[in-house]
């Protein structure tokens, strides 16, 4: 779809995806909450997450993901996109609890569209991503980290990596399961899934959800060892394997864009879901006092 299409899709009446930004940080002061650093020579581009305090995937911060993806792949020089989290600790808290909570039906909507086009442009894009996982990766984090050609983690126990969504008493959606199954294979995500398990390094690299455990000060150097080895193979040929491997699952989310949003919106709004949800953000504020 093409770039105006797909913002006008996201936002009705939005011309481009500067539009919808525009549209979504009307009433905030403009931020980047997506810093991007790009070694033309190498050919490779850092996007470092900024978004205080825990890097959660807000509406905005999920639109300017999508934007600078776009951006970046526009950009015939770039072959090879890293994410990291600018401040080491968290990676990306997950979704944003507070556009799950307390909102109406046409925020979890909107809300939930953009989501689904993070995920859909992170699968299946051409270049060569690899996570620097440098902090703690829940839930929607992890699904981020999910997307990528290859993960390294940095080598702290105070950091875990999961699909936690059972513990929160909410349901991971079919693509997140889907993205997590060819990940780790069917049986290992019938038990992570249904637990909600979050591993540390060592777990996380046994159980396969990620593919390199690294000390902490050698995780940049670790992934953009990793990035010149992916980087090594021909993009013509790594791309359409990439697609190849990817399309039925992206196939299957495509099919069926609307039924998925229409189910998240009735299951986010039903009052034992939010009561869930605001016990869970009640619990992350007394573990904290
Ligand atoms: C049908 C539904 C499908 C949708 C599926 C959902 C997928 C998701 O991604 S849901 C989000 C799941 N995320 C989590 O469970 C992570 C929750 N957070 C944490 O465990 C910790 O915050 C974390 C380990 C990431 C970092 O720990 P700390 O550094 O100790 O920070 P704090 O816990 O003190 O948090 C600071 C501040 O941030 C708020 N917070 C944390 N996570 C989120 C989030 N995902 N969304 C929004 N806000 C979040 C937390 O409540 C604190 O707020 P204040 O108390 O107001 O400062």
């Amino acid at each position: 779809m093409a770039l105006a299409s797909r913002a006008r899709a996201l936002l009705p009446g939005a011309r481009s995806w500067g539009a919808v930004l525009a549209r979504v940080t009307a009433q905030r002061a403009m931020s980047h909450r997506v810093v991007v650093e790009t070694d033309a020579a190498a050919g490779v581009a850092v996007m470092k997450f900024r978004n205080p305090p825990v890097n959660s995937l807000s509406l905005e911060m999920v639109t300017e993901l999508v934007i600078n993806l776009e951006k970046l792949e526009n950009d015939k020089t770039v072959r090879g996109l890293i994410f990291t989290s600018e401040s080491p600790g968290v990676f990306s808290s997950g979704l944003n609890l507070l556009d799950m909570y307390g909102r109406n039906p046409a925020h979890y909507a909107e809300y939930w569209k953009a989501v689904q086009e993070l995920w859909l442009r992170l699968y299946q894009c051409p270049m060569v991503t690899v996570a620097t996982i440098n902090g703690a990766c829940p839930a929607g984090g992890c699904l981020i980290s999910m997307t990528c050609d290859y993960r390294v983690m940095a080598d702290n126990p105070k950091y875990t990596i999961g699909l936690n969504e059972t513990q929160l008493g909410i349901v991971a959606p079919f693509w997140f399961k889907d993205t997590l199954v060819n990940t780790i294979g069917y049986r290992a995500s019938e038990i992570s899934l249904q637990l909600g398990l979050l591993y540390p390094p060592a777990e996380a690299l046994r159980v396969g959800i990620v593919d390199k455990v690294v000390p902490e000060d050698q995780v940049h150097s670790a992934a953009l060892a990793v990035m010149a080895q992916w980087l090594a193979i021909p993009d013509h040929a790594r791309q359409l394997t990439k697609a190849m491997l990817r399309k039925p699952t992206v196939d299957n989310l495509v099919r069926q864009r609307d039924a998925d949003i229409q189910q998240f919106v009735s299951f986010i709004s039903r009052d034992s879901i939010q009561k869930g949800l605001q016990m869970y953000l009640q619990m992350l504020k007394q573990k904290k006092a």
